[in-house]
C-alpha cells in the first residue's frame, strides 16, 4: 500500500496589491511525501482532548499572565494549562466571564492556525470492507400502467379533458384502474401500492366525480365534504395544489389547505369563507377543531388518510384519533332529531333509507354515482392509503371502516378483496343465487389462501358470502359488459332459450329439497363460527409476509464505506452527480438529524463552491422577512409569486473547489415555515442540485427529475427505506438509489433482503474517483480525498460557530444512533462505532471525550423532549380546553406502539432525546 501519510500544506501566497492572501484553489495544496519513508504505515498518535501537548505548552506561555491572573488561589503551576482548564470546568465551567468551552475553542482554533500542515490519516486503520455477495431475492413487482385510459372510467368529460390538457395524462395507472370504481361505489377502501404509482389521483378523481354530480350544485358554504389528512406540510401543499389543478372545471368545489406554520388567523378566515375539500396535517386540523368554531364536519362524506401507516406512528396518532372522533361527534350532533328517532322506532324503515337525508331536488339529479349518495347521507366513506402497511393500519381499518375493500396492486397478488361478511344472511342468499362462473373476472387474482374459496363462491357452491370484486360489477373497466346485459336488470341471468330455462328450473326443483337442507346446515354452521373475512385475510397476508415493493425502475445499490471516508465520499458523489453530469443531476441526501442536515449542507456548499452557506441562508432569511413585511400579515401565502422565493446568491467566495455554483438545499421539520415551503418549491423547479433532508421529505413528496437518492444514514426501518427510495423512479421513470453503510452495518442488507428488497454492492474504491477533478494536482484518488478532507476540516475549524455546529451535528448523530428501533439494532449497533473515526466524518479533529464535554456545555443541545410540533401541548390543553383529550392509544389497546425512537423525533424537532427526563423517571 502506498504511503498515505502526507504533509499537506497550503501555500500562503500574498496578494501583491492588497496584501491579502490570494484565493486558494485546489492547486494550492501541496502534497509532500514524508521524507525517508521506510514503507511502514506510521500511526501518529492523536492529541488527547484535541489539543496537542506541545501546543498547550507553547500556547500557555503566551497568555501565561492572563491565565495566571484569572486564578486568585493560584494552587496549580501557572504553565499547567490543562489543570487550569480542569479547575475551570470544576468551577461550573465559568471563570471571570469565560467558560471552559470558550477557552478550549480558542485553543482548538489557534491550533488550526498553527497547523498549516495538518496530517490527515484518512486511509489508515480503517476496517476491512467485506464483499457481501447477493442472495437470491425475487423482488415483488408491480405493473405501473394498466393499459386503459381515463375515458374507460366513465368519469365526467371535463375531468378527462382537464387531465389531458393540463397534466398530459391519458393512460390509467394500475392502482387508479382498480381503486377508482370501488371508491365511486362509496365503499371504504384500503389501498396499498408502490411509491410513485399514482395513489393521489386514485382517490382525488372519484372524489371530484362524486362531488360534481351533486345537484343542486354544492357551494363553499355548504360545509366540508372531504378531509384529506397527510403527515407533512410539503405533502399537504402538494396535494392541495393537485386538487386546485383538477378543480379548474368545477369552480364551485373549493379546496383549502391547513398546514402548520401558517398564521392561524388567515386559516380561520379561510375556514369561515367556506371550503369543500380540506387538505391538512393532523396537528393543524386538530388545532382548528379546538379553536375554530367554523370548522365543522357535520356534512363530511369522505375521510382520507394518506400515508396511513405514518399517520399512526407516535406523534400523529393522537391527532388522527381526535379528528375521527370530531367527525363522529359533529355528525351525531347534526342528525340528532328526537322526533325522527320516534318515527324510526315506529316505522322501522330500511336501514339505507333511514340514513339518507331527504333531498328536495332529488329529481333534478341526473345519473349520479353511489358516492354522491354517500355525500348526501349521514354516512362516511373512509379511504386509507400507503405504499407500506403496518399492524396499526390494520387496526385502524378495523375500527374506522365498514365493510372495507382492500386494493393491493402487487403482481402475483393484485388483490381486490372485499370484506362483506357472511353473517348478513340476505346478502348471502342473493349471492348464492346470483353467483355465476362469469362473475369473477379472470383478470383479478386473489390472495393465495383464499383463491379457492372465491372460485367456489363464484360457481355458486360456496356460501362464504364473500363478494369478490368482479369485472361484472365494473364492466366499463374490465370489458365484461355486453350490449345485451347492459340493458338487463343485473339479477336477470336467464338470457338462454326456453329449453335451457326448462332444464334450469327442473334441476332447481330436483335439487330444491337437498339445497334447502344444505343451506340450513351451512347457515347453522355460519352462526357457530364466523366465516373468515376476505379483507382481513388479504390484509393480514400483506402485513405478515412483510413484503415490501419498490419500483422496478430504480437501480438500488449500497456502498460499504469506512467511517472516516464517509464525508469525502459524500462530496465525491455530489461532484459526480450534480457537477460533472452534463445533463444536470438532481439528488436527495437523507440524514438522521436536523443538526446534520444544517451542518452538512452548509459545510459542503462552502467547501465546494466557496460560498458561505450559513451567511447565504441568513441573508436569505432577512430578505424573506423584508418581503413578508412588505406584504402585510394577513394574507394568503399560497398566492405568493415565485419571484419572492428566488435566492439572492452572493458572489462565489474565495477558494471553492469547483468552478461553478452547486445548488444546495436543506429541509427539515424545524425550519421556519416560509423557508421550508420556499426550499420545497425551489427544489421542485430546479434543474440540478442536492437536497439534504431528514425523513420529513421521505413521504409522498413528488419532486420531478430526482434521479438519485442517497441514504447517508441508514434508515430506521425497512419501511423507511422504501419511502426514501420512492422519491425517485416515480411513475415508471428510471432512478437510482444508493445507501452508505459502515462495514459494521453490512448485515443490514440481509435484513432488507428478508423483505424482498434486492440491492447490489458498489465498489467503494470507485466512489472517490470524481474528487480528482476537484484536486487536479493530486496524483492519486487518495491524495485528492485527503486534500478535500483537509479543506473540510479547515472550514469546520475556521470559527467558533462552525466548530459548535460541527460538534452539535456529531453529538446529535451519536445520540440518534443509539436510539435505533429494536428491529434494526442488531445491524446498526452503537457499540460497534468508532467514535474517533466518526468525529473525522464530521470534519472534527477533537477526540470523542472533548466532544462529549463540549456537548454537555452546549445549551442548544438541552432541548425539551422531542415531540410532534404540530400537536397541542399539555399546557395549551389546560389553558384552552376544547375537545376531550385523546390519550395515546386512542384507537384502542390494539394499536401497537412504536418505540419512542429518535427516527420519529428527528423529523419534527432537534432529534435529541431528553436524557435527563429519562433518568429521572427511571429513578422514581
Ligand atoms: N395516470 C398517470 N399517468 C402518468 N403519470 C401519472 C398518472 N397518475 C399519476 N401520475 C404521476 O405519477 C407521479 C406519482 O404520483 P403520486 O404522487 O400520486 O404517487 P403515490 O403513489 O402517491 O406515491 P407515494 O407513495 O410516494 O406517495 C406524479 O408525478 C403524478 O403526476
Amino acid at each position: 500500500m502506498e504511503d498515505l501519510q502526507l504533509n499537506i500544506s497550503t501555500t500562503k501566497k500574498k496578494n501583491s496589491s492588497s496584501g491579502r492572501p490570494s484565493p486558494k484553489t485546489s492547486s494550492d495544496y501541496k502534497f509532500l511525501a514524508k521524507p525517508n519513508y521506510s514503507g511502514k504505515i506510521i500511526a501518529r498518535k492523536r492529541p488527547q482532548n484535541g489539543i496537542p501537548r506541545k501546543f498547550i505548552e507553547k500556547y500557555s506561555e503566551e497568555p501565561k499572565n492572563k491565565i495566571a491572573k484569572l486564578s486568585d488561589n493560584n494552587v496549580t503551576k501557572p504553565h499547567d494549562l490543562q489543570s487550569k482548564l480542569r479547575d475551570l470546568s470544576e468551577n461550573k465551567g465559568k471563570f471571570h466571564g469565560r467558560n471552559y468551552q470558550d477557552v478550549t475553542d480558542d485553543l482548538v482554533l489557534k491550533q488550526k492556525q498553527r497547523s498549516g500542515a495538518w496530517i490527515s490519516s484518512l486511509f489508515k486503520n480503517n476496517p476491512d470492507v467485506p464483499r457481501m455477495g447477493q442472495r437470491a431475492v425475487k423482488p415483488v413487482v408491480e405493473k405501473v400502467f394498466a393499459g386503459r385510459t381515463f375515458q374507460d372510467l366513465n368519469l365526467h368529460p371535463h375531468i378527462v379533458s382537464n387531465m389531458k390538457q393540463n397534466m398530459n395524462l391519458t393512460e390509467l395507472m394500475t392502482v387508479q384502474q382498480k381503486a377508482i370504481p370501488v371508491i365511486l361505489e362509496g365503499r371504504d377502501v384500503l389501498i396499498r401500492s408502490q411509491t410513485g404509482s399514482g395513489k393521489t389521483l386514485a382517490y382525488a378523481l372519484p372524489i371530484i366525480e362524486g362531488l360534481q354530480a351533486i345537484r343542486p350544485k354544492i357551494n363553499r358554504h355548504d360545509g366540508i365534504r372531504v378531509v384529506v389528512v397527510v403527515p407533512t406540510r410539503e405533502l399537504a401543499v402538494q396535494t392541495y395544489e393537485l386538487f386546485e389543478k383538477l378543480l379548474k372545471s368545477f369552480i364551485w368545489i373549493v379546496p383549502g389547505l391547513l398546514s402548520g406554520g401558517q398564521k392561524r388567523k388567515a386559516e380561520k378566515a379561510r375556514l369561515r369563507k367556506g371550503l369543500t375539500i380540506l387538505v391538512g396535517t393532523p396537528g393543524r386540523i386538530n388545532d382548528h377543531l379546538r379553536h375554530t368554531h367554523s370548522l365543522n364536519f357535520a356534512k363530511l362524506g369522505c375521510l382520507i388518510l394518506d400515508e396511513a401507516d405514518r399517520l399512526l406512528d407516535m406523534g400523529y396518532e393522537k391527532d388522527v384519533a381526535a379528528i375521527v372522533k370530531a367527525i363522529e361527534d359533529h355528525k351525531k350532533a347534526a342528525t340528532y332529531d328526537p322526533m325522527a328517532l320516534v318515527k324510526q322506532t315506529i316505522n322501522k324503515a330500511p336501514e339505507k333509507e333511514e340514513t339518507l337525508i331527504e333531498d328536495p331536488n332529488k329529481e333534478e339529479m341526473g345519473d349520479k354515482h353511489p358516492l354522491t349518495d354517500v355525500f348526501l347521507s349521514t354516512e362516511r366513506q373512509t379511504i386509507l392509503l400507503s405504499a407500506t402497511l403496518t399492524k396499526a393500519v390494520e387496526n385502524l381499518a378495523g375500527i374506522t371502516m365498514k365493510e372495507p375493500v382492500f386494493v393491493d396492486t402487487s403482481d402475483g397478488k393484485a388483490v381486490v378483496a372485499d370484506s362483506l361478511k357472511p353473517n348478513k344472511k340476505d346478502e348471502v342468499k342473493s349471492l348464492k343465487i346470483a353467483a355465476q362462473p362469469e362473475a369473477v373476472s379472470p383478470e383479478i387474482k386473489l390472495t393465495k389462501q383464499k383463491s379457492d374459496e372465491i372460485s367456489n363462491n363464484a360457481k355458486g357452491n360456496a356460501n362464504t358470502g364473500i363478494k369478490a370484486f368482479s369485472g361484472a360489477n365494473h364492466p366499463e373497466i374490465f370489458g365484461t359488459e355486453t350490449t345485451e346485459n347492459k340493458h338487463k336488470p343485473k339479477d336477470d341471468k336467464n338470457d338462454s332459450d326456453s329449453d335451457s330455462d326448462y332444464e334450469y328450473f327442473k334441476v332447481q326443483k330436483e335439487l330444491g329439497e337437498d339445497k334447502k337442507n344444505e343451506t340450513k346446515k351451512v347457515d347453522e354452521k355460519e352462526e357457530q363460527e364466523e366465516q373468515p373475512n376476505m379483507f382481513e385475510n388479504a390484509l393480514k397476508t400483506a402485513i405478515v409476509e412483510d413484503e415490501l415493493v419498490l419500483p422496478s425502475t430504480v437501480n438500488q445499490t449500497f456502498i460499504l464505506i469506512p467511517m472516516k471516508l464517509r464525508l469525502v465520499s459524500l462530496c465525491s458523489l455530489i461532484v459526480e452527480h450534480c457537477i460533472l453530469n452534463k445533463k444536470g443531476g438532481k439528488m436527495i441526501v437523507f440524514m438522521a438529524t436536523l443538526e446534520m442536515v444544517d451542518y452538512h449542507s452548509e459545510l459542503i456548499e462552502t467547501v465546494l463552491s466557496g460560498k458561505d452557506g450559513k451567511k447565504r441562508k441568513q441573508k436569505k432569511g432577512k430578505s424573506d422577512e423584508k418581503a413578508k413585511k412588505k406584504k402585510g400579515d394577513d394574507e394568503d401565502k399560497d398566492e405568493e409569486s415565485s419571484d419572492e422565493y428566488e435566492i439572492d446568491y452572493q458572489a462565489p467566495a474565495e477558494g471553492g473547489l469547483v468552478p461553478m455554483e452547486v445548488d444546495v438545499f436543506s429541509l427539515h421539520g424545524s425550519m421556519p415555515h416560509e423557508q421550508r415551503m420556499e426550499v420545497f418549491k425551489q427544489f421542485r423547479t430546479a434543474r440540478r442540485g442536492v437536497l439534504f433532508c431528514t425523513d420529513v421529505a421521505a413521504r409522498g413528496i413528488d419532486v420531478p427529475r430526482v434521479d438519485l437518492v442517497l441514504q447517508y444514514c441508514a434508515p430506521a426501518s425497512a419501511t423507511d427505506y422504501v419511502h426514501r427510495v420512492g422519491r425517485t423512479g416515480r411513475a415508471a421513470q428510471v432512478g437510482a438509489a444508493t445507501m452508505f453503510l459502515l462495514p459494521s452495518e453490512a448485515e443490514f442488507v440481509r435484513h432488507l433482503e428478508q423483505k424482498r428488497i434486492r440491492l447490489r454492492q458498489t465498489d467503494e474504491s470507485k466512489v472517490l474517483e470524481s474528487l480528482r477533478s476537484v484536486a487536479p494536482t493530486a496524483h492519486t484518488v487518495q491524495r485528492a480525498a485527503i486534500a478535500v478532507q483537509a479543506k473540510l476540516e479547515n472550514t469546520a475549524h475556521s470559527s467558533k460557530d462552525w466548530l459548535a455546529r460541527a460538534s452539535r451535528a456529531y453529538t446529535s448523530w451519536v445520540r440518534f444512533y443509539s436510539g435505533y428501533p429494536r428491529e434494526v439494532r442488531p445491524y446498526l449497533d452503537a457499540r460497534q462505532l468508532h467514535l474517533g473515526h466518526a468525529a473525522k466524518s464530521f470534519a472534527l479533529r477533537e477526540a470523542p471525550g472533548a466532544l462529549a464535554k463540549r456537548a454537555r456545555s452546549d445549551l442548544n443541545l438541552k432541548k425539551e423532549r422531542p415531540m410532534n410540533r404540530l400537536s397541542v401541548k399539555e399546557e395549551e390543553e389546560k389553558k384552552r380546553p376544547g375537545l376531550p383529550k385523546m390519550k395515546p392509544g386512542a384507537f384502542g389497546s390494539k394499536i401497537v406502539y412504536k418505540q419512542n425512537s429518535m427516527h420519529t423525533a428527528s423529523e419534527f424537532d432537534s432529534g435529541l432525546p431528553p436524557l435527563d427526563n429519562y433518568t429521572k423517571k427511571k429513578k422514581k
